[in-house]
């Protein structure tokens, strides 16, 4: 596949060598809005900035390049995204995290909110640690973790950065030099706490579901998620 890279900080260099590795071209690289033809590429993937993000993606879809976000911190845009991919007839991919890791985890969040949604003596909490140069809090991760318990747990209704409110899922977002992602989930009672992390190692496993999504992607039509390229939950 000949692949544009729209973004090439920590996660486009990282995805580059995992697209050569798998026999991919990568035809653009860029980290500006403009000053190339996305029209070169057989397939787009997004590692940019939150304001660079909804315009590179619909630049795809006007162009018929279909088109692989993971750039966190849009999301305001993406119900706007899913309306112009479905005008194009373009096909598009967002996750909030691509590695094969993390969408288990986000299977086994869910199974165990609807577990202690019986057991109302538990209290909800998470906890994101990430690099310093995170522009946004809290993660995309961790607001995908939350949005699945509030959808599972009848006790909750949103998430927030602060801690101590009625039906509030509490969020703590830390940034330590070089974490590349780490999400913990508390569950916790008079008597005990039960807790469910991922820590991710590397870039690595972020940047390789990145480029199964795109081969995945190539040649269909419309909006998926992980749930769809992994076949799981
Ligand atoms: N979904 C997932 O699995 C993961 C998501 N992410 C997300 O991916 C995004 C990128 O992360 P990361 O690579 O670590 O960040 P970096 O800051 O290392 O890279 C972002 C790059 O985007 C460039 N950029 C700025 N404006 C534009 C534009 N208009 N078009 C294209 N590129 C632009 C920046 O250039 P410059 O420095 O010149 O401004 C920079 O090179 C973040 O939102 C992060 O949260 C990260 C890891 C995993
Ligand atoms: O900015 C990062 O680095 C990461 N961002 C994603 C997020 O916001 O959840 C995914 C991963 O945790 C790394």
């Amino acid at each position: 596949m000949k692949i544009a890279l729209l973004g090439y900080g920590k996660m486009g260099k990282t995805i580059e060598k995992i697209a050569l590795s798998r026999g991919h071209d990568i035809v653009i690289k860029t980290s500006d809005e403009d000053g190339y033809d996305i029209s070169q590429a057989d397939v787009a993937i997004d590692f940019s900035v939150p304001n660079a993000a909804f315009y590179n993606i619909v630049n795809c879809f006007k162009h018929n390049v279909p088109v692989i976000s993971g750039t966190t911190g849009w999301l305001q845009n993406y119900d706007k995204a899913v309306e112009l991919c479905e005008e194009n007839k373009g096909a598009f991919i967002y996750a909030s995290n691509f590695s094969l890791g993390v969408n288990i985890f986000f299977e086994l969040n869910k199974n165990l909110a609807r577990m202690m949604s019986q057991l109302r003596e538990y209290d909800v909490s998470m906890e994101e640690v990430h690099h310093t140069q995170k522009l946004d809090a809290p993660s995309g991760t961790a607001i995908t973790l939350a949005e699945d318990i509030i959808s599972e747990h009848a006790d909750y209704t949103e998430w927030k950065l602060e801690s101590g409110l009625e039906g509030v899922i509490p969020i703590t977002a830390k940034r330590i030099e070089n974490v590349p992602g780490t999400h913990s989930i508390d569950y916790k009672s008079e008597v005990d706490t039960i807790n469910i992390t991922h820590t991710a190692h590397s870039r690595q496993g972020f940047a390789l579901g990145a480029v199964v999504a795109a081969e995945w992607l190539l040649g269909k039509t419309g909006v998926f998620t992980m749930k769809d390229v992994l076949n799981i939950g």
